[in-house]
């Protein structure tokens, strides 16, 4: 039997009808849904008189518009009618809702694989972009439009153009600090934010195979941002135990022969794919953005660059440095920092919070910054609080929020003011993305906590330093 890579054992497995050119109509295992992107879709079914295909696959929550201080204390009039009309929907179609005060509630991507929804071997859709998150078990996750959505209620199924495949290889010794978030950002740093166009990509190789799951999580979750439509890392030991023992995976003898057939959709030995890229992960130091979208990073200690001479990219940094109110050459050590966010579907779990609090405990915040932790759900929140992350914050002057996207977009009160500058653990900096005139540095768990503690960019020596990292000499 030919090798076989995980993309196409997925596919194969979930191909209902082949349709033309490469279509084909898939049946999804489970689908997610949030306030933002699913209103319109029941709203379809309503008057298609239809129901919902499979009310006990479909799960939903709600994150992107919900205020952080208080979950009931709505004040924009959209956010209450989307999040009221989710309720009215789960209740009319059946579906299990994560309402605000669910102990289970909080970022779709945060929430599927921690409740144990997610498995490998599975098709994960959601209206949203970061759904490609899931893929961190060996699931085939991907975004999908409002229309989908409804698509996809109504009968579980979906049309989908077969992507190509891209085995991404990380090899090589993480140094000291270099967290998942680094990898992924100099990754596109270094091949371009378009480089997975066309594909879903699989991470493969000795540094993703020593990842725990929530650090996949964050590789998987950034494959949108290298242009991809989904990541995924073949499922192991580590996937399984990660789901031992959650609160949608069956356990006993069940869970065993589940087991077997999860690790049955790994990529054969020998697998090919349509194109391979190697990525040393020896050279990258902890990582950076400074510009308008996140391939424009750089290491730690660097100075902001030069604008490119290429043409094709030179109008877009300028643009950039503008926005971003930096002059090519100023050490990135001494850009100020305003507002700090610890959060979201990338870097919002508990093993995040554990090192931006490792930076934080015995410090402060710097006069001058806002500093937030907003855990991505309910149950990173109650772990973190019962192992004291929430008091080691507070105590520093850090915010510590109910779940939700927060930050990560300007849809809810947590917004970066104009010209404000913000070191943020989430996926995006465009224009905008965290409020009007927005500048903000994408940066991991551990760089934005100590951002917040000195008030500007740390560089390398600090970080490491405040990890207890630090070289000693003759060691
Ligand atoms: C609001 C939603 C549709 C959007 C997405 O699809 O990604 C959001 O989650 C984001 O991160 O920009
Ligand atoms: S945390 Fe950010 S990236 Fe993730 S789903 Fe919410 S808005 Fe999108």
């Amino acid at each position: 039997m030919a090798a076989k890579n995980i993309v196409d054992k997925i596919w194969e497995a979930h191909t209902v009808v082949h349709g033309e050119g490469g279509v084909d109509l898939l049946y999804i295992d489970l689908h997610l849904v949030h306030e933002v992107t699913s209103p319109q879709a029941f709203e379809g079914l309503r008057l298609a008189g239809r129901r919902v295909r499979r009310p006990d696959r479909t799960f939903a929550t709600i994150d992107h518009n919900v205020p952080t201080d208080d979950p009931h204390t709505f004040t924009d009039e959209i956010a209450k009618r989307q999040v009221e009309a989710l309720r009215e929907n789960a209740r009319t179609f059946g579906i299990t809702l994560f309402d605000l005060d669910d102990p289970r509630r909080g970022i779709v991507h945060v929430i599927g694989p921690e409740l144990g929804l997610t498995w490998p071997g599975m098709t994960v859709v959601c209206g949203d972009s970061h759904t490609s998150t899931h893929g961190a078990f060996g699931a085939l996750a991907f975004g999908i439009g409002t229309s989908e959505v409804e698509h996809v209620l109504a009968t579980q199924t979906l049309w989908q153009k077969r992507p190509k495949t891209m085995e991404v290889r990380l090899v090589g010794k993480r140094r000291p600090g270099v967290t998942a978030k680094d990898i992924i950002l100099a990754f596109i740093a270094r091949f371009g934010p378009d480089v997975g166009q066309g594909y879903a990509i699989e991470y493969t190789g000795e540094v993703v195979r020593a990842m725990s799951m929530e650090e996949r999580m964050t590789l998987c979750n950034m494959s949108i941002e290298a242009g991809a439509r989904a990541g995924l890392v073949s499922p192991d030991a580590t996937t399984v135990e990660y789901l031992r023992g959650r609160p949608y995976v069956p356990s006993g003898a069940a869970f065993e022969e589940l087991a077997r057939i999860w690790l049955s959709f790994a990529s054969d030995p020998g697998a090919t794919y349509d194109r391979v890229l190697e990525f040393d992960v020896s050279d990258v130091r902890p990582f950076v953005t400074w510009g308008t979208h996140p391939g424009l990073g750089v290491p730690l200690g660097a100075v902001v660059p030069e604008p490119s001479q290429d043409p094709a990219r030179r109008p877009q940094e300028l643009r950039a440095l503008e926005y971003m109110g930096l002059e090519p050459g100023t050490p990135l050590s001494e850009v100020g920092v305003d507002v700090v966010f610890i959060g979201s579907c990338t870097n919002g779990r508990l093993e995040d919070l554990r090192l931006a609090a490792q930076v934080v405990r015995g410090r402060k915040v710097h006069p001058g910054v806002r500093a937030l932790v907003v855990p991505g759900s309910m149950g990173v929140k109650l772990r973190a609080e019962a192992e004291g992350l929430d008091r080691i914050f507070r105590e520093a002057g850090f915010e510590w929020r109910y779940p939700g996207c927060s930050m990560c977009l300007g849809m809810n009160p947590d917004i970066v003011p104009p010209k404000k500058r913000a070191v943020s653990t989430s996926n995006r900096n465009f224009e905008g993305r965290q409020g009007r005139d927005a500048r903000t540095h994408l940066a991991s768990p551990p760089v934005a906590a100590l951002a917040a503690i000195l008030g500007r960019i740390p560089t390398e020596e600090e970080l490491l330093e405040a990890l207890g990292l630090a070289e000693r000499e003759g060691a």
